[in-house]
């Protein structure tokens, strides 16, 4: 695992002990060597400050996790448990995890470290790089390569050991990241907000309806933008500005939150096979999104690594945010896509969260008519509208 932080200090320890685990499971380990490669190549690992990763604790694992599945993919070593265990085969299976209960340990304990502070004022916002996605995973069920949700349980740690009381959960990685929207379904102080793959239901894995808006005192607070109509024409740049300006950034700004984690997934980047996502969002337009976000908690800003399997476009969007939160200006995106107006699947998708979410959020009521300008447009008509209210 690598965590980069924008530092207040320019100190650089590496724990290269990460970089000794040989992780054989389908690829996900060459991820990081790649990414740091990259962050060497282009010269961003000197404006950063690398985190020593460290275990995650079984207590902490327990913030979010069942003993059950815990002690599953943890070995049974190191606690005794009074819990029935499933038959032989569940065990069996999780002892053959191709990824080691270290490996797994070590990626949510680096997010917690990094987020612990971050939050805590010592760094000013950070990228954890962790082996898989976490982000599937919930309470009790992993999927999709998801054993732990690292995201999920810094979010718990940050509210438990530094009584955070706002914290927003922005999940942009090209699948829905159902672990995240359960565990935080009923609390009212984590918003979770989600752009992904949905095809009605069609797409891996199948969840992330507009309609789930939270229950109980959690109601309001999960924002599925779930994008429906296949890749006709698959969603770009035009789409994921539109979505930012119409829905994220109004809904982010009124919930005012403390901390801002994201769920950094690189596979709606361009690149990416259509069975992987079949998006085409540019390396640029992820660092203009990692800038939005940092509008919010005074910067208080980490992205965490999901998915994002074609290693120079993941290295490439991954680039780009790192240099947004060392504070460069994000490079100016492709002016056809600032001038496009989102495609027509993807202003009904929008049209649709926008109508569930502004039962909750005064702040998304009036975009519905703006939602099919291009940004360039809604720029104008912004400046247009402030200039006559001077
Ligand atoms: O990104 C995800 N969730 O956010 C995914 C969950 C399950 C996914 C899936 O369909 N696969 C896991 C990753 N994968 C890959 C990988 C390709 C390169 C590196 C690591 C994995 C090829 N095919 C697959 C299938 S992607
Ligand atoms: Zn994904």
């Amino acid at each position: 695992q690598i965590s980069v932080s924008h530092a207040l200090s320019h100190r650089l320890v590496f724990d290269y002990q990460m970089l000794k685990h040989v992780c054989d499971c389908g690829g996900y380990g060459d991820r990081i060597v790649s990414i740091w490669t990259r962050l060497l190549e282009c010269g961003l690992r000197n404006q950063c400050k690398a985190v020593k990763g460290r275990l995650a604790t079984f207590e902490e694992l327990l913030s979010v996790h069942s003993e059950e599945l815990v002690c599953l993919y943890t070995g049974l070593s190191e606690r005794t448990s009074s819990i029935a265990y499933r038959s032989q085969t569940d065990l069996d299976t999780a002892s053959n995890t191709s990824c080691s209960a270290e490996i797994l340990k070590m990626a949510v304990g680096s997010v917690i470290e990094l987020a612990l502070r971050v939050a805590g004022g010592e760094l000013r916002n950070g990228f954890a790089v962790v082996t898989h996605p976490g982000h599937h995973a919930s309470h009790s069920q992993t999927c999709g390569s998801s054993i732990f949700n690292s995201v999920a349980i810094a979010a718990k740690q940050l509210q438990e050991r530094l009584k955070v009381k706002k914290i927003l959960i922005v999940d942009w990685d090209v699948h829905h990241g159902y672990g995240t929207e359960e565990i935080f379904y009923t609390d009212p102080s984590v918003l979770y907000i989600s752009l992904h793959r949905y095809d009605n239901g069609s797409f891996f894995c199948g969840n992330g309806q507009p309609t789930r808006v939270g229950s109980d005192r959690g109601e309001g607070y999960n924002v599925n933008v779930a994008w429906s109509g296949g890749l006709s024409p698959p969603m770009g740049d035009a789409e994921y500005l539109a979505a930012f300006r119409t829905v994220v950034m109004p809904i982010a700004h009124e919930f005012s939150p403390d901390v801002v984690l994201v769920s950094a997934g690189f596979d709606a980047a361009e690149g990416h096979p259509e069975s992987l996502g079949g998006y085409r969002v540019s390396a640029k337009c992820f660092g203009f999104l990692t800038r939005k976000l940092m509008e919010l908690a005074e910067g208080r800003v980490v992205l965490v690594l999901e998915g994002g399997y074609v290693l120079t476009s993941l290295c490439d969007a991954l680039q780009a945010c790192v240099s947004a939160l060392v504070g460069n200006e994000p490079e100016p995106l492709a002016e056809m896509e600032l001038v496009r107006k989102p495609c027509f699947n993807a202003v009904e998708s929008l049209k649709t969260v926008l109508h569930v979410q502004s039962r909750y959020w005064r702040s998304v009521r009036s975009m519905v008519d703006t939602v099919s300008l291009s940004y360039v447009n809604a720029e104008r008509r912004y400046s247009a509208g402030t200039e006559a209210a001077l």
